[in-house]
């Protein structure tokens, strides 16, 4: 059985409000959150986008509860649940994180293996987690890397095994940083489509450089921008996610670009500025 109780997930998946947050490094004197407004809705797919630097992936590892030492941040972060993120959350990183001396079918059911409900599993359910597992890396399409070790495996590859470990945790808030960045566009459309699918009653966070990507995805689309950067929202077009591509996509696709540009012109960028 793979999928959870839709209900169930429901009830328990979050939604996240921000408030005039800010978000400072310990060891750096700017600031690289200002002033950020955002609302991340219960059981929806929430898609940033940003240019390179401007903090999206700081936000997510603030969000889930991994840089909390190094920086300082004010502001109300309120999750609806009243539960800490951090114990409700999986997080899928820009590298993909997979332990080396692990066959990819042991990464895929790495997360589980420490739970404490794996503790209490039986049998039965531990044999049920590595079905599991097998159907995710199959959807993946790495049903016959199972046994390799990460090393093996192509850059594309091991982010497909990073997919399928995050599926695997059924977390109600998933984060995901450029989770299909290193593959092919048939694969990631399909993987795209699976994830949309298997996540469907979770609140999901997608930091994506690929606008199409965001539009196609996003029931809720920001951009991060400015120096610190502040969230501004987009105006999706009213047809549900994943959306097929229309004038309308297109016309967002263009704007969203306008948007990146003009968040390029920075004042410590002089040369952007004058040239
Ligand atoms: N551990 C750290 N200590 C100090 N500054 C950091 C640290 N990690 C990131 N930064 C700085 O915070 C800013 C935002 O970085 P971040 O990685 O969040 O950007 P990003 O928008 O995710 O970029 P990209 O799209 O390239 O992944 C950058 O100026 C970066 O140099």
């Amino acid at each position: 059985m793979i999928h959870s109780d839709s209900q169930k997930m429901k009830e328990n998946a979050p939604s996240i409000v921000i408030d005039d947050g800010y978000l400072h490094y310990l060891n750096s004197k700017q600031p690289v959150l200002d002033k950020l407004n955002m609302h991340i809705p219960c059981s929806k797919w929430t898609c940033i986008l940003g240019q390179s630097g401007c903090g999206k992936t700081t936000l997510l590892r603030y969000l889930a509860g991994i840089i909390n030492e190094q920086v300082v941040w004010n502001g109300d972060l309120s999750i609806s649940n009243q539960i800490p993120l951090q114990g409700q959350v999986a997080y899928m990183a820009q590298q993909d994180l997979l332990m080396p001396w692990l066959s990819v079918l042991e990464n895929v059911l790495l997360s589980d293996k420490f739970s404490q409900r794996s503790r209490q599993k039986n049998k039965q359910q531990k044999q049920q987690q590595v079905e599991k597992a097998t159907y995710l890396l199959q959807q993946v399409g790495l049903a016959d890397k199972a046994q390799q070790r990460p090393q093996n495996l192509s850059g594309g590859m091991r982010q497909r095994v990073a997919l399928a470990r995050t599926l695997m945790q059924d977390k109600p808030v998933v984060l995901m940083d450029e989770p299909f960045s290193a593959l092919d566009a048939v694969t990631r459309h399909k993987l795209q489509n699976l994830a949309h699918q298997l996540l469907k009653d979770k609140t999901v966070i997608l930091i994506t450089h690929e606008p199409q990507e965001a539009i196609r995805l996003a029931d809720q689309l920001y951009i991060l921008q400015g120096q610190p950067a502040s969230a501004k929202v987009l105006t999706l077009p009213d047809t549900v996610a994943p959306r097929a591509f229309s004038e309308e996509t297109a016309l967002l696709q263009q704007n969203i670009i306008e948007s990146l540009e003009q968040s390029d012109i920075q004042p410590n960028n002089p040369e952007k500025i004058h040239g």
